[in-house]
């Protein structure tokens, strides 16, 4: 008997070269880390840690099913923190495929005894060198990425911004590139210590791992209420608008940009936080989301240090002073449209102003995010819908619903209530509670114009040259 801990790869890896690569550096890595340690020694095939059950890294990746030990006992003696460490470059390096678990908070492997077993057995003797039969099994094994649910970042440091996650592929526009579950969701209580008290509770049910993943969360506001101060500097809304917040193990290692590459969504059917590429993301480059609203950058500046605790470095800051001020000014024009468009009374009594500002507004966007205005340019369509089927105008609304899904799909996925609702929408345009509060553009869906090039379509469909 004993307690046993340690780490398993779930799933496990492929024989293909982007994990084999992979499993390589993390083996150098290791290698270098223990050099110098006469308890560590690498043997032909794998590289044995000569503490407690002395757990074992082979050098074919595949094989590899966990990394575990006793860790009570006197024979125990510093397995521990080979066991800690190598469990946290395996992280650095394979993220959350890499699953620690430790009996003594009532967490057991993954993989049973046997297998585990049948696996060590299998690192003496290396493979048969096989023959790749396609380029996707030489590069992914037997399988293509998304089969193999291959993990599209690393966690590294980044310059300037601590830990953050950074694309280990070229990651396409679209992609779905995390889903996770919160640690627990929380509301910004006041006063403060009413909050830590709340955070206090929901730690308490968390598994001792869970607890420590959330402890070693980044905290810009040290000091008597430590809990509250981690979730202040992570969490994020549940949902645009929501006074609650989540905090998550992976999620919240993403750092902000003002001109993000992906958007994190909150999927209340779910309960669950995604993040998608909305642009395409090349390998080695950082994958960020946005923390706020907009705004020119004095007053993204002093939102991001007042609600997160920190000084924006993201490239769009960091722009030389004229670039800066020409950004600026795209976003108070985005501010002031926004604004605009979203006016009650304006929407009934000037419909023509309010969609001439839409179509103002794409434009706006689309040169201030060069085209990765991502959830904006959704809520943009949305709006142009709404102003439509207010007024009857059932073809149009139903061109703007499409659009409207299309940019959903990218930013949060099929399975997003957003998503669901604008397609709905999409379909069936006078299911919408606005429609027929006014006829006065009136036309059935099945009106939208046909043949016309992309310049005559735009022009019916933003209603120009009337
Ligand atoms: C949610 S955490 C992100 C992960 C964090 N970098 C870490 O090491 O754990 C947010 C913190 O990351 C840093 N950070 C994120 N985005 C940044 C940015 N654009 N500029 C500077 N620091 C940033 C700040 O310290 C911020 O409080």
């Amino acid at each position: 008997m004993g307690i046993d801990a340690g780490f398993d790869m779930v799933p496990r890896l492929s024989k293909g070269a982007v994990d084999r690569q992979n499993w390589q550096s993390f083996i150098k890595i290791i290698k270098e880390r223990y050099q110098n340690d006469d308890l560590v020694e690498v043997k032909p095939n794998y590289i044995v840690f000569k503490a407690g059950e002395h757990p074992m890294l082979p050098f074919e990746g595949h094989k590899f099913l966990r990394f575990s030990s006793k860790i009570s006992g006197s024979h125990a003696k510093g397995v521990e923190e080979y066991i800690d460490t190598v469990t946290w470059v395996a992280k650095a390096n394979f993220g959350s495929r890499v699953r620690y678990w430790n009996e003594a908070g009532d967490e057991w492997g993954f993989y049973n005894w046997q297998e585990v077993n049948d696996s060590f057995k299998s690192y003496e003797q290396p493979d048969e060198p096989e023959i790749p039969t396609s380029i996707a099994q030489y590069v992914f094994g037997t399988d293509t990425m998304s089969e193999l649910n291959l993990q599209l970042f690393g966690i590294q440091l980044v310059p300037g911004k601590g830990k953050g996650l950074v694309a280990r592929f070229n990651i396409a526009k679209g992609k779905r590139i995390l889903y996770e579950k919160p640690f627990f969701t929380a509301p910004n209580l006041s006063p403060i210590s009413l909050m830590e008290s709340n955070i206090a509770t929901k730690l308490k049910a968390l598994s001792k791992t869970e607890q420590q993943q959330f402890l070693s969360l980044h905290n810009n506001f040290p000091g008597k209420h430590p809990f509250s101060g981690i979730v202040k500097t992570n969490a994020l809304p549940c949902g645009p608008d929501s006074g609650i917040g989540g905090v998550y193990p992976t999620i919240c290692l993403i750092n902000h940009s003002c001109l993000p590459n992906a958007h994190n969504s909150w999927n209340s059917d779910t309960k669950c936080e995604t993040i998608h590429a909305i642009r395409y993301i090349k390998s080695g480059e950082e994958i960020t989301i946005s923390y706020d609203k907009g705004g020119p950058s004095d007053s993204r500046r002093t939102h991001l240090k007042d609600a997160f605790g920190f000084d924006c470095n993201c490239s769009l800051c960091s722009l030389p002073l004229p670039d800066l001020q020409i950004s600026d000014a795209r976003r108070l024009q985005i501010q002031l449209l926004d604004n605009a468009i979203g006016d009650p009374d304006r929407v009934m009594n000037k419909p023509d102003d309010c969609l001439a500002d839409c179509h103002c507004l794409l434009q706006v966007l689309e040169e201030e995010y060069k085209g990765s205005a991502g959830v904006l340019i959704a809520r943009l369509y949305y709006d142009a819908f709404q102003i439509s089927i207010t007024h009857g105008d059932q073809a149009r609304a139903s061109v703007f619903a499409e659009r409207g899904h299309r940019s959903r799909v990218i930013c949060e996925g099929e399975d997003s209530p957003e998503t669901r609702k604008i397609k709905n929408l999409m379909e069936n345009p006078a299911g919408h509670r606005n429609f027929g509060a006014s006829k006065r553009w009136k036309t059935a869906k099945g009106l939208v114009p046909k043949g016309l090039d992309t310049d005559g379509f735009e022009k019916w469909l933003w209603r120009q040259g009337r």
